[in-house]
């Protein structure tokens, strides 16, 4: 199914500049040439023609469950997803770490990542989603967490366009502005910019996938604890 769907999907005619995942969250100039996209699905057809035979020998040929995590800078993402990864076996793939990553190898691209990021601003879908995508590849892993993206829909529609499939659940950790710029007080000078895109270019993704009956929304005040026991009942219920 997971192959089938992809497959369908490889085989659509490349993207035009025009599409809508061609165009930046926050129409930023930078952008990657129209070439990679199709090197991108290039690749992604040789991962998953690769896997095709690797029923037998350990590989998951199978979709992975993929959980989106979404919330604001500082309620708590990071520190939920490492409990969840502990207790129901998840990959744990940050947005944000890989982006750091890219960035800390010293490739050109890291260096327009960092400019991105220290204006608190979201980096072209084409980077990060090529990020998870890879790292999504190298876990092999049949539970997937994706933490902190897509942070627009312009990612969204990039992510489900680019790796083919929706997630099948978005937990959203709900938290109050002033409880978020508490918790990160001191460390994060970009916090007010950062806030102001989450509400206005990552709500609108929440709300997307609410209409699709997806998101598990969680009061993300109280004690990290407190908040996990709320998110545990939630994963328990869960069949994967
Ligand atoms: N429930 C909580 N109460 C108080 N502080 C918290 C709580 N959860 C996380 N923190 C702290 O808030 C900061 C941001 O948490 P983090 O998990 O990195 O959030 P996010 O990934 O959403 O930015 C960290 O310093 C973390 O230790
Ligand atoms: O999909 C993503 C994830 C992160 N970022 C950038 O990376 C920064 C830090 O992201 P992270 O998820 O680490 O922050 P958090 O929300 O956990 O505080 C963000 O402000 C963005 O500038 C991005 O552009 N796209
Ligand atoms: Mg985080």
């Amino acid at each position: 199914m997971w192959r089938r769907r992809l497959g369908a999907i490889l085989l659509r005619s490349p993207p035009s500049s025009s599409s809508p995942a061609a165009s930046s969250c926050q129409r930023s100039r930078h952008h990657l040439l129209p070439t990679e996209e199709p090197l991108a699905l290039n690749r992604l057809a040789r991962l998953f023609t690769s896997q095709a035979g690797s029923d037998g020998d350990g590989g998951h040929s199978q979709k992975p469950f993929i959980a989106f995590v979404l919330g604001g800078p500082g309620s708590g993402k990071g520190t939920q997803c490492t409990k969840i990864a502990s207790d129901f076996g998840f990959a744990h793939l940050s947005a944000g770490d890989l982006l750091r990553h890219e960035i800390a190898s010293g490739s050109e691209k890291g260096e327009l990542i960092l400019d991105i990021i220290k204006q608190g601003r979201i980096v072209p879908s084409e980077i990060t989603v090529e990020l998870i995508r890879k790292a999504m590849e190298m876990s092999n892993a049949n539970k997937v967490l994706i933490d902190g993206f897509p942070r627009c829909e312009e990612n969204r529609v990039a992510f489900e366009r680019i790796v083919g499939t929706e997630p099948d659940i978005v937990i959203f950790f709900d938290c109050p502005e002033d409880e978020m710029v508490k918790r990160l007080l001191g460390r994060n000078q970009t916090i007010k910019k950062r806030l102001k895109v989450f509400e206005s270019l990552n709500i609108p993704v929440v709300d997307y996938y609410s209409s699709r009956g997806k998101v598990h929304k969680i009061n993300a005040t109280g004690t990290a604890d407190e908040i996990f026991e709320a998110v545990r009942r939630i994963f328990s219920s869960l069949r994967f």
